[in-house]
Protein backbone atom coordinates (compact mmCIF):
# COMPACT_ATOMS: atom_id res chain seq x y z
CA UNK A 1 0.00 0.00 0.00
CA UNK A 2 2.37 2.49 0.88
CA UNK A 3 4.82 1.23 -1.82
CA UNK A 4 2.19 1.04 -4.33
CA UNK A 5 -0.64 4.19 -3.54
CA UNK A 6 1.64 6.67 -1.70
CA UNK A 7 3.37 7.99 -4.65
CA UNK A 8 0.42 7.99 -6.51
CA UNK A 9 -1.46 10.00 -3.30
CA UNK A 10 2.03 12.14 -2.25
CA UNK A 11 2.07 15.78 -2.13
CA UNK A 12 5.31 16.67 -4.04
CA UNK A 13 7.41 19.13 -2.28
CA UNK A 14 7.51 21.40 -5.32
CA UNK A 15 6.93 25.23 -4.43
CA UNK A 16 5.74 25.48 -8.18
CA UNK A 17 3.53 22.08 -8.19
CA UNK A 18 1.97 23.93 -5.00
CA UNK A 19 1.01 27.31 -6.11
CA UNK A 20 -2.31 25.74 -7.02
CA UNK A 21 -3.12 23.22 -4.73
CA UNK A 22 -6.16 22.90 -6.34
CA UNK A 23 -4.52 20.92 -9.13
CA UNK A 24 -2.83 17.94 -6.90
CA UNK A 25 -6.58 16.69 -7.17
CA UNK A 26 -8.12 14.87 -9.89
CA UNK A 27 -11.34 16.91 -10.17
CA UNK A 28 -10.58 20.46 -8.68
CA UNK A 29 -12.29 20.46 -5.30
CA UNK A 30 -14.58 23.62 -3.97
CA UNK A 31 -12.49 23.92 -1.24
CA UNK A 32 -9.09 22.95 0.45
CA UNK A 33 -8.52 21.61 3.14
CA UNK A 34 -5.32 20.53 5.37
CA UNK A 35 -4.91 18.30 8.82
CA UNK A 36 -1.80 18.12 10.63
CA UNK A 37 -0.88 14.98 12.89
CA UNK A 38 -3.75 12.88 11.62
CA UNK A 39 -2.44 9.55 13.50
CA UNK A 40 -4.40 6.67 12.00
CA UNK A 41 -6.40 8.86 9.60
CA UNK A 42 -10.07 8.51 10.86
CA UNK A 43 -10.81 11.75 10.90
CA UNK A 44 -9.35 12.58 7.36
CA UNK A 45 -10.97 9.67 5.85
CA UNK A 46 -14.41 10.37 7.43
CA UNK A 47 -14.16 14.25 6.50
CA UNK A 48 -13.34 13.59 2.94
CA UNK A 49 -16.22 10.89 2.91
CA UNK A 50 -18.79 13.29 4.03
CA UNK A 51 -17.16 16.08 2.25
CA UNK A 52 -16.51 14.85 -1.38
CA UNK A 53 -16.30 18.56 -2.89
CA UNK A 54 -13.35 19.37 -0.62
CA UNK A 55 -10.19 18.49 -1.13
CA UNK A 56 -8.03 17.21 1.99
CA UNK A 57 -4.14 17.23 2.30
CA UNK A 58 -3.35 15.12 5.24
CA UNK A 59 -0.34 15.19 7.18
CA UNK A 60 1.76 12.64 9.33
CA UNK A 61 4.88 11.61 10.18
CA UNK A 62 4.42 8.39 11.47
CA UNK A 63 4.51 5.82 8.72
CA UNK A 64 2.26 2.89 10.69
CA UNK A 65 -0.31 5.56 10.31
CA UNK A 66 0.13 6.72 6.61
CA UNK A 67 -0.44 3.20 5.73
CA UNK A 68 -3.83 3.47 7.79
CA UNK A 69 -4.63 6.33 6.10
CA UNK A 70 -3.93 4.70 2.74
CA UNK A 71 -5.61 1.24 3.34
CA UNK A 72 -8.96 3.69 4.10
CA UNK A 73 -8.73 5.47 1.40
CA UNK A 74 -8.67 2.43 -0.84
CA UNK A 75 -11.36 0.92 1.00
CA UNK A 76 -13.72 4.26 0.77
CA UNK A 77 -12.81 5.05 -2.68
CA UNK A 78 -11.28 8.12 -1.74
CA UNK A 79 -10.22 10.53 -4.23
CA UNK A 80 -10.56 13.27 -2.37
CA UNK A 81 -7.64 12.78 0.42
CA UNK A 82 -3.75 13.95 -0.39
CA UNK A 83 -0.55 12.76 1.78
CA UNK A 84 2.02 14.47 3.54
CA UNK A 85 4.68 12.01 4.98
CA UNK A 86 7.14 14.72 6.40
CA UNK A 87 6.96 17.47 9.09
CA UNK A 88 4.23 19.18 8.00
CA UNK A 89 6.07 22.71 8.62
CA UNK A 90 8.01 21.93 5.39
CA UNK A 91 4.73 21.74 3.59
CA UNK A 92 3.65 24.93 5.24
CA UNK A 93 6.21 26.82 4.29
CA UNK A 94 6.02 25.33 0.46
CA UNK A 95 2.10 26.59 0.38
CA UNK A 96 1.04 29.37 -1.56
CA UNK A 97 -0.99 32.51 0.73
CA UNK A 98 -4.03 32.14 1.66
CA UNK A 99 -4.61 29.46 -0.06
CA UNK A 100 -6.57 27.05 2.50
CA UNK A 101 -10.45 27.56 3.58
CA UNK A 102 -9.76 25.41 6.62
CA UNK A 103 -7.13 23.30 9.18
CA UNK A 104 -7.43 20.64 11.78
CA UNK A 105 -5.11 20.25 14.44
CA UNK A 106 -6.31 17.46 16.41
CA UNK A 107 -4.42 16.53 19.47
CA UNK A 108 -1.44 17.27 18.91
CA UNK A 109 1.06 15.46 20.84
CA UNK A 110 0.85 17.49 23.99
CA UNK A 111 4.65 16.99 24.98
CA UNK A 112 3.54 17.30 29.27
CA UNK A 113 6.47 17.96 30.48
CA UNK A 114 7.19 21.58 31.03
CA UNK A 115 10.72 21.30 29.86
CA UNK A 116 9.33 19.50 26.33
CA UNK A 117 6.73 22.40 26.05
CA UNK A 118 8.64 24.11 23.52
CA UNK A 119 8.39 20.92 21.40
CA UNK A 120 4.82 21.64 21.14
CA UNK A 121 3.51 22.08 17.40
CA UNK A 122 1.44 25.56 18.87
CA UNK A 123 4.48 28.46 18.97
CA UNK A 124 4.11 31.63 17.89
CA UNK A 125 6.06 31.62 14.70
CA UNK A 126 3.96 28.53 13.21
CA UNK A 127 0.67 30.50 14.16
CA UNK A 128 2.31 33.07 11.84
CA UNK A 129 3.03 30.38 8.91
CA UNK A 130 -0.84 28.74 9.66
CA UNK A 131 -2.29 32.49 9.31
CA UNK A 132 -0.26 32.95 6.05
CA UNK A 133 -1.53 30.16 4.27
CA UNK A 134 -5.36 30.82 5.80
CA UNK A 135 -7.76 32.46 3.05
CA UNK A 136 -9.78 35.42 5.28
CA UNK A 137 -12.29 34.07 6.86
CA UNK A 138 -10.59 30.69 7.20
CA UNK A 139 -11.29 28.31 10.38
CA UNK A 140 -8.58 26.54 12.26
CA UNK A 141 -9.96 23.77 14.62
CA UNK A 142 -7.70 22.90 17.41
CA UNK A 143 -8.59 20.06 20.42
CA UNK A 144 -6.55 18.84 23.56
CA UNK A 145 -7.49 16.59 25.98
CA UNK A 146 -4.07 18.48 28.13
CA UNK A 147 -4.76 21.15 30.66
CA UNK A 148 -1.93 23.19 29.78
CA UNK A 149 -1.76 22.73 26.24
CA UNK A 150 -5.45 23.76 26.13
CA UNK A 151 -4.09 26.63 27.99
CA UNK A 152 -0.97 27.51 26.64
CA UNK A 153 -2.20 27.10 23.04
CA UNK A 154 -5.45 29.43 24.01
CA UNK A 155 -3.04 32.16 24.97
CA UNK A 156 -1.08 31.95 21.91
CA UNK A 157 -4.73 32.01 19.36
CA UNK A 158 -5.91 34.91 21.26
CA UNK A 159 -2.81 36.71 21.32
CA UNK A 160 -2.14 36.11 17.70
CA UNK A 161 -3.36 39.44 15.80
CA UNK A 162 -4.97 37.52 12.71
CA UNK A 163 -6.93 35.18 14.50
CA UNK A 164 -10.77 35.56 15.86
CA UNK A 165 -12.04 33.22 18.61
CA UNK A 166 -15.74 31.85 16.93
CA UNK A 167 -16.90 30.89 20.44
CA UNK A 168 -20.79 31.77 20.50
CA UNK A 169 -21.14 30.49 23.95
CA UNK A 170 -19.03 30.42 27.09
CA UNK A 171 -18.95 27.02 27.20
CA UNK A 172 -18.76 25.56 23.78
CA UNK A 173 -15.29 24.44 23.71
CA UNK A 174 -16.25 22.01 26.22
CA UNK A 175 -18.07 20.48 23.34
CA UNK A 176 -16.95 18.78 20.50
CA UNK A 177 -18.41 20.84 16.99
CA UNK A 178 -21.23 18.79 15.34
CA UNK A 179 -19.16 18.45 11.88
CA UNK A 180 -16.35 16.92 14.23
CA UNK A 181 -15.78 12.75 13.83
CA UNK A 182 -14.24 10.89 16.84
CA UNK A 183 -10.24 10.09 16.35
CA UNK A 184 -8.44 7.26 17.61
CA UNK A 185 -6.54 9.57 20.19
CA UNK A 186 -9.33 10.75 21.73
CA UNK A 187 -10.59 7.46 22.09
CA UNK A 188 -8.13 6.46 24.49
CA UNK A 189 -8.43 9.46 26.85
CA UNK A 190 -5.21 9.78 27.71
CA UNK A 191 -5.14 13.30 29.16
CA UNK A 192 -5.99 14.79 32.44
CA UNK A 193 -9.50 16.77 31.12
CA UNK A 194 -12.20 15.94 28.96
CA UNK A 195 -11.54 17.06 25.12
CA UNK A 196 -11.35 20.85 24.34
CA UNK A 197 -11.92 22.09 21.01
CA UNK A 198 -10.87 25.67 19.54
CA UNK A 199 -12.69 27.49 16.73
CA UNK A 200 -10.81 30.42 15.35
CA UNK A 201 -11.24 31.83 12.27
CA UNK A 202 -8.22 34.06 10.32
CA UNK A 203 -9.72 37.72 10.35
CA UNK A 204 -11.27 38.71 7.37
C1 LIG B 1 -1.17 12.52 19.69
S1 LIG B 1 -1.20 12.09 18.02
C2 LIG B 1 -2.87 12.44 17.52
C3 LIG B 1 -3.22 11.84 16.21
C4 LIG B 1 -4.64 12.15 15.69
N1 LIG B 1 -4.82 13.56 15.39
C5 LIG B 1 -5.68 11.68 16.67
O1 LIG B 1 -6.31 12.53 17.33
O2 LIG B 1 -5.84 10.44 16.79
C6 LIG B 1 -0.29 13.40 17.23
C7 LIG B 1 0.21 13.00 15.85
O3 LIG B 1 0.88 14.12 15.24
C8 LIG B 1 1.96 13.63 14.48
N2 LIG B 1 2.91 14.72 14.30
C9 LIG B 1 3.65 15.31 15.27
N3 LIG B 1 4.40 16.30 14.77
C10 LIG B 1 4.12 16.36 13.44
C11 LIG B 1 4.59 17.17 12.38
N4 LIG B 1 5.50 18.13 12.61
N5 LIG B 1 4.10 16.95 11.14
C12 LIG B 1 3.20 15.98 10.92
N6 LIG B 1 2.71 15.17 11.88
C13 LIG B 1 3.17 15.36 13.13
C14 LIG B 1 2.50 12.48 15.31
O4 LIG B 1 3.23 11.54 14.53
C15 LIG B 1 1.22 11.88 15.89
O5 LIG B 1 0.74 10.80 15.11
Amino acid sequence: MVDNLLPRLRIPADREALQVPATLFETAPQHLWLEIGFGGGEHVSAQARANPAVGIMASEVFVEGVAKCLSDIEEMSLTNVRLWDEDVRELITLLPDGCLDRVFILFPDPWPKKRHHKRRIIQSDFLDEITRVLKPGAALRFATDVRSYADDALLRFLQHPALEWQANRADDWRVAPEDHFTTRYETKQLGDIAPVFFEFRREA
